[in-house]
């Protein structure tokens, strides 16, 4: 089964893959972007905040994402996969953004990945003063860096993203501590 944790930035994505990871011992876990050799180049180019077109950017995720459908998720896709982040985070991040039309970016989104989506869709959902907290414990990223309520909407437009899909969503209470949180995953896996 595919899933993925979807989440805004410090919602604690990488830490539940990392005790996902301890859980499931053959499962494959991956990421986008970044999840294959191609996209590790272009994750420092779209997180290097040198980029000014915002279709550029957009269309950078998309590269992303169809070398990753293609080489990671597709041959493994009998198999347990756990994504940090997937096309959900790329429909939402893009709706946000505004530029490109909601038709667009669903189409585009599909052309790339063959249709192949998660089966399961973990939100990990925070509260406006826990992301406060957590940001201003860390050294931003050129998208970290556009702030609070961008990034308040974003975690909206993640529930959007999956109801264009119609993924199965889970909610996840992000303010929980690790453990808790990652016990109602693995559950709901
Ligand atoms: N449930 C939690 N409660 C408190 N702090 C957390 C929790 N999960 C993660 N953190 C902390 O929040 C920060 C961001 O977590 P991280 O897993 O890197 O988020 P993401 O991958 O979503 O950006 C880290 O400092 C991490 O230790
Ligand atoms: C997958 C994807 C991510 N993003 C953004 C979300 C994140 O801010 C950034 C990289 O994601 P991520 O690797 O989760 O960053 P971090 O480890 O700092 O949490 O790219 C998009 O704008 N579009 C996309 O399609």
């Amino acid at each position: 089964m595919y899933v993925t944790i979807e989440g805004i930035d410090t919602a604690g994505k990488s830490t539940q893959i990392q005790k996902l990871q301890e859980h499931f011992k053959d499962a494959i876990i991956t990421k986008e972007p970044g999840g294959t050799k191609l996209g590790s180049k272009i994750r420092e180019i779209v997180l290097g905040a040198q980029i000014n077109s915002k279709k550029a950017e957009f269309l950078l995720f998309l590269a992303d994402r169809a070398e990753h459908i293609q080489e990671v998720i597709k041959p493994n896709i009998s198999k347990m996969i756990i994504s940090d982040r997937s096309i959900v985070s790329g429909i939402a991040y893009a709706l946000v953004q505004g530029e490109i039309s909601e038709t667009a970016i669903v189409h585009l989104n599909r052309f790339a990945t063959d249709g192949t989506y998660p089966k399961k869709v973990f939100l990990l959902k925070l509260t406006k003063e826990e992301l406060e907290f957590r940001l201003s414990q860390k050294k931003l990223d050129g998208i970290e860096l556009r702030g609070v309520e961008y990034l308040l909407s974003i975690q909206d437009a993640i529930v959007k993203a999956t109801e264009l899909l119609e993924l199965e969503l889970v909610v996840v209470d992000a303010t929980k501590d690790i453990e808790t949180i990652t016990k109602e995953i693995i559950k709901s896996i």
